[in-house]
């Protein structure tokens, strides 16, 4: 059996065996516990849950949300209106929890369009997410004697079975949702999330669909918060507005910073202990309770700014025998029949561009630029520092750039395309720093290059990954074929330029747009990544629009050159023709603007 497979079937059975380790203790906890504390742990432990789906969204997406608690809200208030308007028994209390899951999953994916549209700032998904349970508790203030306003929903009928029944149902939530939890992060799709908290923008340039997982990510969050929600009101047959506020969604995010973002057991336990701990100290010491959690909190954040969890895990790792965890080996293979392959991208020229502007307010960074990218063709870009190369580049990858003028992509206009539908048109872009992935391997981040084409997997790793022959050949010639284990932020800036090639063929262009591709690299390095790209264009033929301030490296490799100045077209023609002209050698010497026009 290769090793990738008992790694993989290690993961479900620690999920397995931790899953009933944790039902186990659900299941006999209630004997050990006395009424008070068996009634405080039942809202802890769906509160916990809460709190894990917190740690996915925040601590593995990077989404700053404080709205959780709103959606907890949405199905406890669910559960109090429909128990106490329009009635009670098994079949109002499904279409009660219907109700929950399908006004939290509405309103979330609301807030992710409003949050997560391409472009929007992480800030300002934060503030959507904070105005959403202040919005909340407004409607339900002003909901009169049908939300309860202020004093809430209370005394309706529902189920009083036994605290140990409640118990169980709570906990066995809780353990449920943290495996699945637990499995989606260690899955494939867990690494999706890793890559876009890392570096959204990257991850948008690999076609990977960044909002859409937000929002959809967002959705699931809020329906097993609406779950949590809606047991709870069922339990301690009493809604308030408290449910739904600002200040649980800011306690949510206190609790996972606290047990450590990233961990997601880390959270989850530091819930159970905080909130218990609050519940004792308000009764034990109701006058300075706050004062003292405030105090402790400051503290841990300032000696501990990852929390708790990775201290713990770094006690444990120095007390156990050290043992050598097995690293997850990818099993590299050639993609079959990839469209890159087949060499023919039909009689289109790959790329057109028509009457190209773009202004940054009153600065015009390019104008009026005519061009046209030929399949099995080197298309070298030269111009003076500020000439507008790079944002030439932009334009060609993210509809939204220009400001005016018609591109195509393969006979398609982009119009005003997103950065992963133009991947879908078949642009893959390099960028002018080497902009990776630093906590992933070099094998999660091919693997991410192909989630437009192969998809992901929810719940799983999968160990091999199929990639085109001209990644295979840039691996290979980097070196990179024997890294696939190691983290990206371990390589040399050469394997790192290299890995950003290759990722960028795994996604399969026709339109290859390179920013200074070899800045920083040795004339070895150089020469291993031009005969690749001239493999490129005359084998699988690419249409290779490539940034190069070495004039040597273009004039090697180029079929054609464009000189940008100032914006505009200065001259087109080969080589030969450029490298003669008087007209560049002026530009270049940085003679004044009227002596060169
Ligand atoms: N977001 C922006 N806002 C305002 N001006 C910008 C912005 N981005 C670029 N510019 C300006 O546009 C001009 C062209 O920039 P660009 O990066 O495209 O040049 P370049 O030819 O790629 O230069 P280099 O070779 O130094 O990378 C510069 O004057 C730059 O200051």
């Amino acid at each position: 059996m290769p090793k990738s497979e008992i790694t993989l079937s290690r993961t479900h059975r620690t999920a397995l065996v931790g899953c009933l380790v944790g039902l186990c203790a659900v299941a006999v906890a209630p004997f050990f516990l006395d009424t008070y504390f068996t009634n405080v742990l039942i809202r802890t432990l769906l509160l916990a849950a809460v709190v894990m789906t917190v740690d996915i969204l925040w601590g593995y997406t990077g989404i700053l949300t404080f709205g959780q608690s709103a959606f907890f809200g949405i199905g406890a208030y669910a559960c109090g209106l429909v128990f106490t308007h329009y009635g009670f028994g098994p079949g109002w209390a499904l279409g009660g929890l219907a109700l929950a899951l399908g006004s939290a999953a509405i309103v979330a994916a609301g807030t992710g369009w409003l949050a997560f549209f391409h472009g929007s700032s992480p800030i300002y998904a934060s503030i959507i997410t904070l105005a959403l349970p202040i919005v909340l508790t407004q409607v339900i203030y002003s909901g009169g004697s049908y939300t309860g306003s202020s004093s809430g929903l209370s005394g309706f009928p529902t189920y009083f079975w036994s605290l140990e029944v409640w118990f169980w149902i709570a906990g066995s939530f809780l353990v449920s949702t943290t495996t699945a939890g637990w499995l989606l992060v260690r899955s494939d799709f867990g690494r999706v999330l890793v890559a876009i908290r890392e570096n959204e923008d990257r991850s948008a340039y690999l076609g990977i669909p960044v909002s859409r997982i937000k929002t959809m990510l967002m959705v699931f969050a809020a329906m097993v918060a609406s779950v949590a929600g809606f047991a709870y009101a069922a339990f301690s047959n009493v809604v308030a507005p408290e449910l739904a506020g600002f200040q649980l969604g800011t306690e949510l995010l206190i609790w996972t910073a606290l047990g450590g973002r990233a961990t997601l057991l880390g959270p989850v336990f530091a819930a159970i202990g905080i909130d218990t701990m609050s519940s004792w100290l308000s009764g034990a010491m109701p006058f300075i309770w706050k004062l003292l959690t405030g105090i402790a909190f400051v503290g841990v954040i300032v000696a501990l700014p990852r929390g708790l969890a990775p201290l713990i895990s770094g006690l444990w790792n120095r007390l156990r025998p050290q043992r050598h965890a097995i690293p997850f080996e990818a099993n590299i293979v050639k993609a079959s029949a990839t469209r890159m392959l087949q060499g023919s991208f039909g009689d289109a020229p790959p790329l057109r561009i028509e009457g190209l502007s773009r202004r940054y307010g009153s600065l015009e960074v390019l104008s009026g630029v005519n061009l046209v990218g030929k399949g099995t063709e080197l298309l070298g870009v030269i111009g003076p520092n500020g000439a507008g190369k790079t944002t030439l580049m932009r334009c060609i990858s993210d509809g939204k750039e220009r400001t005016t003028g018609t591109l195509y992509i393969n006979n398609v206009e982009i119009a005003s395309s997103s950065p992963q539908q133009v991947v879908g048109l078949g642009v893959g872009r390099s960028f002018q720093n080497t902009n990776l992935f630093e906590t992933l391997t070099v094998s999660e981040c091919l693997k991410l290059a192909r989630y437009r084409i192969d998809g992901t997997s929810l719940f799983s790793r999968s160990d091999t990954i199929a990639l085109p022959q001209p990644s295979l050949d840039i691996l290979q010639a980097t070196g990179l074929d024997k890294k696939l284990s190691e983290q990206t932020q371990n390589l040399s800036h050469g394997m790192k330029r290299g890995l950003e090639l290759a990722m960028v063929l795994a996604t399969e262009p026709s339109v290859l747009l390179l920013d200074e591709p070899t800045a920083g690299l040795t004339r070895p390095e150089r020469m291993a990544i031009g005969s690749v790209l001239t493999k490129l264009t005359r084998e699988f033929g690419l249409c290779i629009v490539l940034i190069e301030h070495d004039l040597d490296f273009v004039r090697a490799i180029s079929d054609r050159v464009v000189v940008l100045h100032q914006g505009a077209i200065l001259m087109e023609g080969t080589v030969e023709e450029v490298v003669a002209s008087d007209l560049v050698k002026a530009v270049y010497a940085g003679h004044k603007e009227e002596e060169v026009a």
